[in-house]
C-alpha cells in the first residue's frame, strides 16, 4: 500500500497505430532548478513552461517556505521573487518533498550553508532513498544532520554557521549530489570544486551561469569533468523558458516504436548529450527516428522527432553511456522485450536507489508477461521476444515508481494481452498529462476505479 495516496490501478491495452503529436511538458530537473535559482537571486524571474507535477509542486512549496515569494500567474508560468544567495529564512515547518530525489537532495544542498535548522521527510518510497550521498559532503561544509538508520528521511539538517568551501569527488554518478554540492558552495566563501569521473546531466553548470555565477568547467588528465565555482556571487534573475523533458518524451516515443504502424511527431526533444542516451541507444537497434529542425530551445539543445514503428534489435548498451539515460532503463527494457535479440544494461546499479528498484521492479513485471530477463546487481538483461511478441496479461507492482507505472503501460499497448499496473497515481510526480496525451495518439489506458 502506497503512502504517495489513494492507487490508482490502470491497464493498457493493445492499440491501433498511434498517430500525432507528442507535446510533453516541460522538463523535471531544469523546472526544480528554475525556481530553485530563482529563489536565490535578487529580484524577479520569471519562469514559462514549468512542469506542473507533483516534485516540482513540492519544491515550489519549500522555496516559498524558505522566504522566497513563488505565484502562478498561468499554466507553466511562474513568478519567483528570490530572497538572494544567503537569504533563505528557517522554515516554520517540516519540508515535504513528497516523491522527489531531485527536490529533497537539492534543497538540502541550498540551505546546508545557512545557519539554520530544516527538517526534510517525503512519501514512502523517499524515505527509503539513501541520503547520506550528499549530507556526507555537506559535512564537509560544516552542516550536520540526523536521519533515521543509513541518513534516511525523515531527517533534520543544522546548516553550518561558518561554511568552508569544499573540494569533492562524487563516489557515485549523480547530478543531484554534484548539484546539492554547487548549491551549497553558492554561500560558502572562496572556490567550491566538484570533480565527477562520469559526467551527469549539466543542467545546474549551465543554469548557474545563465543566473550570473562565476562557475568553470574543465576536463582534467584523467578525462574527468571538473567544475569550479566561485561562492558567494550575486545571481541575476532571468527568464527561463523551460524546454520540454526528453524522460517524458521517451514513453510516446517508446510507444510508437513498438505499435505497429505507428507515427508520431515529438517535438523539442533535448540533444543534450548528458541527457540524449536513450535516443542513440534507439537509433543503434535500429529504429526509425529522424531529427529534424535542430534548434536552442530555453539554453538547450533541441530537435523535433519523427518516431515510425520499427522492428528492432538487441544491442549491448555501452556501460559509460548509462548516466545520460538514467531514468529510460526502465522504458528501453519494454522496448528490448519487443526487439529481436538480446539486450544487454550493464553498468545500472543507480537503477535500485531510484523510487523503487528498477532493476528488481522491471525484471518482475517482465517476467510476469512472458519475457525473460537475467538481472545481477549492476546488470539488466532482456531476451527479446521479437516475431514470437509479448505476452503480457500480468498485474504488474509500481513500488510508487512513476517510471516502472508508465513503462507497463507502455508494453500493455503492444502486449497480446492487457497489461494493468497496480498503481499509477505516482504518474502524476513528472508527467501529470500522460494519459491524456496518450490518448490523444490513440492509446488505449484506461484507469480501473
Ligand atoms: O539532477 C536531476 O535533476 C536528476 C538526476 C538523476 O538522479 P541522480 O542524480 O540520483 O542520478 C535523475 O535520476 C533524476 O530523475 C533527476
Ligand atoms: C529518479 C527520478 O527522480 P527523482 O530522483 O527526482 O525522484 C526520476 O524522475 O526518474
Amino acid at each position: 500500500m502506497s503512502s504517495h495516496g489513494t492507487p490508482i490501478p490502470m491497464t493498457a491495452r493493445k492499440s491501433g497505430p498511434l498517430k500525432g503529436t507528442a507535446a510533453v511538458p516541460g522538463d523535471k530537473s531544469i523546472s526544480h532548478r528554475a525556481l530553485i535559482f530563482g529563489a536565490m537571486a535578487v529580484g524577479e524571474t520569471k519562469i514559462t513552461g514549468l512542469l506542473e507535477g507533483e516534485d516540482v509542486l513540492d519544491t515550489a512549496k519549500a522555496m516559498q517556505a524558505l522566504g522566497a515569494d513563488v505565484v502562478r500567474e498561468g499554466a507553466g508560468e511562474w513568478t519567483v521573487h528570490g530572497v538572494g544567495v544567503g537569504g533563505f529564512t528557517e522554515p516554520a515547518d517540516v519540508i515535504d518533498c513528497g516523491n522527489s530525489g531531485t527536490g529533497v537532495r537539492l534543497i538540502m544542498g541550498a540551505v546546508a550553508t545557512h545557519d539554520f535548522c530544516t527538517t526534510f521527510t517525503g512519501d514512502g518510497s523517499l524515505r527509503k532513498r539513501p541520503m547520506g550521498r550528499v549530507t556526507d559532503p555537506l559535512a564537509l561544509f560544516g552542516a550536520r544532520s540526523v536521519g533515521r538508520s543509513q541518513g534516511r528521511l525523515p531527517l533534520t539538517l543544522i546548516g553550518a554557521a561558518e561554511p568552508v568551501p569544499v573540494e569533492y569527488e562524487t563516489p557515485v554518478p549523480s547530478a543531484q549530489v554534484k548539484s546539492a554540492v554547487l548549491l551549497a558552495g553558492l554561500n560558502a566563501p572562496g572556490q567550491t570544486v566538484v570533480i565527477e569521473k562520469e559526467m551527469t546531466r549539466d543542467h545546474t553548470e549551465r543554469m548557474l551561469v545563465g543566473f550570473g555565477a562565476e562557475l568553470s568547467t574543465e576536463t582534467t588528465p584523467e578525462g574527468y569533468h571538473k567544475i569550479t565555482l566561485t561562492g558567494r556571487p550575486e545571481l541575476t534573475p532571468q527568464e527561463v523558458a523551460v524546454p520540454r523533458d526528453p524522460s517524458s518524451a521517451a514513453f510516446p516515443v517508446c510507444a510508437a516504436l513498438i505499435v505497429e504502424g505507428s507515427e508520431v511527431f515529438v517535438p523539442g526533444v533535448s540533444q543534450n548529450t548528458t541527457r540524449n542516451g536513450l535516443y542513440t541507444t534507439l537509433v543503434e537497434m535500429g529504429a526509425n527516428i529522424s531529427f529534424e529542425n535542430p534548434r536552442t530551445e530555453g539554453g538547450e539543445p533541441v530537435a523535433d522527432l519523427r518516431v515510425k514503428y520499427s522492428k528492432l534489435k538487441g544491442i549491448e548498451v555501452p556501460p559509460d553511456r548509462a548516466a545520460s539515460m538514467i531514468d529510460e532503463f526502465p522504458v528501453l527494457s519494454v522496448v528490448a522485450a519487443f526487439a529481436e535479440g538480446t539486450t544487454v544494461m550493464r553498468g545500472v546499479k543507480e537503477l535500485r536507489v531510484k523510487e523503487s528498484d528498477r532493476i528488481d521492479a522491471m525484471a518482475r513485471g517482465l517476467e510476469a508477461c512472458g519475457v525473460e530477463i537475467e538481472e545481477d546487481h549492476d546488470t539488466l538483461i532482456v531476451h527479446g521476444r521479437g516475431a514470437k511478441g509479448v505476452k503480457g496479461g500480468a498485474t504488474c507492482a509500481t513500488h510508487i515508481d512513476h517510471r516502472i507505472a508508465m513503462s507497463f503501460l507502455v508494453m500493455g499497448l503492444a502486449s497480446e494481452q492487457a497489461v494493468t499496473v497496480d498503481d499509477g497515481s505516482p504518474i502524476a510526480t513528472s508527467f501529470p498529462v500522460f494519459e491524456k496525451l496518450m490518448a490523444g495518439l490513440g492509446a488505449a489506458i484506461t484507469r480501473n476505479n
